[in-house]
């Protein structure tokens, strides 16, 4: 049977290429596991590194698995931010291993859909101005990687200000906190952030943002099952996730995956939000079900999960979030934004912001 000492050892030998030290010393090596025949192991690396150390990797898994009696070896590489910045640089001791919160910020929840194009980022940003016009600090970090849309939606654009190089400062918009992965990337940069890359550039937002105090961070997540919403649930305390479907049953297929992985997580499922609910003529208000009706409201029973609410499709929520001013601030007073303005209260009342 392998030794702890003996994987060790053969650890030492292989040089980290960031600090010209071993691995062991360079504090490369976290979270060794040595039991039976199975190694585990977890690499913490710079993002800027994710090339050069996945050889390292591989080195150590070669290395490793030549040990007598190892039968099994495996290696994860985390990313971690260059520098903390100074006010979270952590003490002498290790971070702590499980999900953390981020300073400041009370609650976190994640607005999710298990389909892209359903209304996911419009509920999140209405949410977020409805919960500020209800006195709640609020903060909305668009964390959709593959097409973050909260700078349009809030009518954002400048990119966020780092004047020491490490805290980044968000912006605001209608009364809301607010930052997007979008702001941070080139014009017409392709996204092909995965794994390390993507935890390095999810920490970033939530840790390096100067959020100050926040009531709750809303994290608009990108839709389906993926890296972010794993990392998301993995490394932050979530209060919880909502869960935005439209009626039809294709979306609710995917809504009913989105929800299995987050109770796999052990993330409370707070609710869902049928969007595109029913269709009110702009013209002379008749209501039609384009996509049904209902069809959440069933889902949510049969899961045992509160249906926060049903949001018409209305021209009028279109045209304010592409035009920068989501409806409940450009038309406070309008049925449209009184949904949400419920869903707002909702929260309130179960003390979950
Ligand atoms: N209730 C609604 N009534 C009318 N238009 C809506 C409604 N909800 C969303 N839309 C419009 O539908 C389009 C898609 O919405 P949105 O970007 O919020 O979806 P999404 O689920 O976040 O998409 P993705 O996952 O691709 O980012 C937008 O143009 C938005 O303005």
């Amino acid at each position: 049977m392998a030794t702890r000492d003996a994987v060790v050892e053969a650890l030492k030998q292989i040089t980290d290429p960031a600090s010209g030290k071993d691995i062991v010393e360079a504090g490369v090596v976290r979270a060794l596991t040595v039991e039976g025949g199975q190694v585990r192991f977890v690499m913490e690396i710079d993002p800027k590194m994710a090339e050069r150390m996945e050889t390292v990797r591989l080195l150590a898994e070669e290395r490793l698995g030549q040990l007598p009696g190892v039968e099994k070896v495996a290696v994860m590489l985390t990313a971690h931010a260059d520098k903390a910045p100074p006010d979270l640089k952590p003490a002498a001791k290790p971070k702590p291993a499980g999900p953390q919160a981020v300073p400041g910020v009370k609650h976190i929840i994640a607005i999710a859909s298990g389909k892209g194009g359903v209304g996911k980022s419009t509920v999140a940003a209405n949410l977020a101005v409805a919960l500020a016009a209800q006195g709640r600090k609020v903060g909305l970090l668009d964390a959709d990687i593959y097409g973050p849309s909260q700078p349009r939606m809030m009518g954002v654009s400048k990119r966020p200000a780092s004047p020491d190089g490490k805290t980044i400062i968000p912006l605001q918009a209608h009364g809301v906190t607010m930052m997007s992965i979008g702001l941070m990337m080139k014009d017409g940069q392709a996204v092909v952030w995965r794994g390390p890359m993507l935890m390095g550039a999810l920490q970033q937002m939530m840790l390096q943002v100067a959020w100050g105090e926040l009531d709750v961070l809303l994290i608009d997540l990108p839709p389906g099952t993926g890296d972010v919403q794993l990392t998301l649930s993995q490394k932050f305390a979530v209060d919880g996730a909502i869960i935005v479907s439209t009626p039809q049953d294709v979306a609710l297929l995917d809504a009913r995956k989105g929800i299995d992985m987050f109770r796999q997580l052990k993330t409370p499922i707070l609710g869902m939000i049928e969007n595109m609910s029913t269709h009110i003529c702009s013209n002379c208000g008749h209501e039609e079900h384009v996509f049904g009706h209902g069809g959440v409201k069933a889902e949510a029973e049969a899961l045992g999960v509160p249906l926060l609410a049903e949001i018409p499709l209305h021209l009028d929520i279109r045209l304010a979030a592409d035009g920068g001013t989501p409806i409940v601030a450009a038309q406070p007073d309008s049925a449209q934004a009184a949904a949400f303005a419920r869903v707002a209260q909702n929260m309130i009342a179960r003390g979950l912001v």
